[in-house]
């Protein structure tokens, strides 16, 4: 299968990047990361997340940073919500377009949403009625496509099972999360395979973690597989609360520094990517996890 020629990168560095942060960051902090990334370029920013603030403390501000961003046309500021409770309030809050999420392992669909996959997929139900009578589009996510911290292997039918279940109640796009990077690029063409059958290609999205290195060759291999959609986090930010070990997402500078070598289009400035990555490495006193944003840095 040739490459394509645009690829849309879906930045979840706000909310994916800082949910596990313990330190607190100031809603200040925030807006400037999310209005940074517009003005690098990305068209598509996952904000924060409208979750339970005693499982994810740091997101509890999410109403207040979208109240303060800069939103500029053509870009869209999306939201996770995991139940109704979560959508009512991303309404109150401006929000035009969340992403429920489900796993594919149930031991992780416990300890991340306090409930197994069926009832997890029957709790959107309701929220996906509401969504659409209020003109919001729901994205939805799969965790764990390529392994599970608490069951080890995950089977491929299993993932499609959920993406197949998401995709039919009225998610436009199926994001299938390699929460704990453990996935390699042959699993990965055959993850895709498989799931195709059930959802179509163009529907799928790539968001891969990157513990364990991989997460560049698996955008490669996914690519190869005809996806044009990937998640990314600036700076490298992230890892998954109940993931125990799970590293940040791979580094949106790196993706772009690939995309860009291959002549695929994305529409976002490596330059002001990595000053926006630096300022908020900066401000969380940490280093940039950007292998590009280091290297260019070095390079002065
Ligand atoms: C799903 C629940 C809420 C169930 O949590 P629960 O405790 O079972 O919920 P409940 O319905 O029994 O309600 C208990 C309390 O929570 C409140 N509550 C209930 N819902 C909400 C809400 N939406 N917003 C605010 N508050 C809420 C509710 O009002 C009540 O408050 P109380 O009466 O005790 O004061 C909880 O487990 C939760 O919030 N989990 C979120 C976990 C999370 O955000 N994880 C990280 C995101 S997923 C991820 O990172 C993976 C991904 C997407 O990036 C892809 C990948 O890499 O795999």
């Amino acid at each position: 299968m040739s490459l394509p020629k645009h690829v849309r990168l879906v930045e979840v560095g706000p909310r994916d990047g800082l949910q596990n942060e313990k330190q607190p960051i100031s809603t200040a902090d925030k807006v400037r990361l999310v209005n940074d990334l517009s003005a690098a370029g990305v068209q598509y920013i996952e904000v924060g997340s409208f979750v339970s603030p005693k499982w994810v403390p740091q997101m509890a501000g999410s109403a207040e940073v979208f109240a303060q961003i800069e939103q500029k046309p053509g870009v869209t500021y999306a939201a996770l919500a995991p139940n109704l409770q979560g959508l009512e309030a991303a309404i109150a809050a401006g929000v035009s377009e969340v992403a429920v999420f489900a796993a594919a392992s149930q031991a992780f669909s416990q300890r991340n949403i306090n409930c197994s996959i069926e009832q997890s997929l029957a709790r959107f139900v309701p929220l996906m009625e509401v969504a659409r009578a209020n003109g919001v589009q729901v994205r939805g996510y799969v965790s764990c496509v390529l392994g599970c911290p608490y069951e080890g292997e995950v089977d491929p039918a299993a993932v499609a099972h959920v993406a197949r279940e998401l995709f039919n109640m009225g998610c436009y796009e199926i994001s299938l999360g390699d929460t704990i990077g453990t996935g390699t690029p042959g699993k990965t063409r055959q993850l895709i395979e498989v799931v195709s059958r059930d959802v179509p290609r163009d529907k799928l999205a790539g968001h891969f973690h990157d513990t364990y290195g991989q997460a560049l060759a698996n955008i490669y291999a996914s690519l190869l597989e005809g996806l044009c959609v990937f998640d990314s986090s600036v700076a490298g930010l992230g890892g998954c609360p109940y993931a125990k070990g799970a590293s940040g997402n791979v580094a949106s500078e790196d993706v772009l520094y690939m995309l860009d070598g291959l002549g695929i289009n994305t529409g976002i400035d490596l330059t002001a990517l990595v000053a926006a990555g630096q300022r908020i490495s900066d401000v969380l006193g940490r280093p940039n996890a950007s292998r590009v944003a280091r290297a260019r840095q070095s390079a002065g």
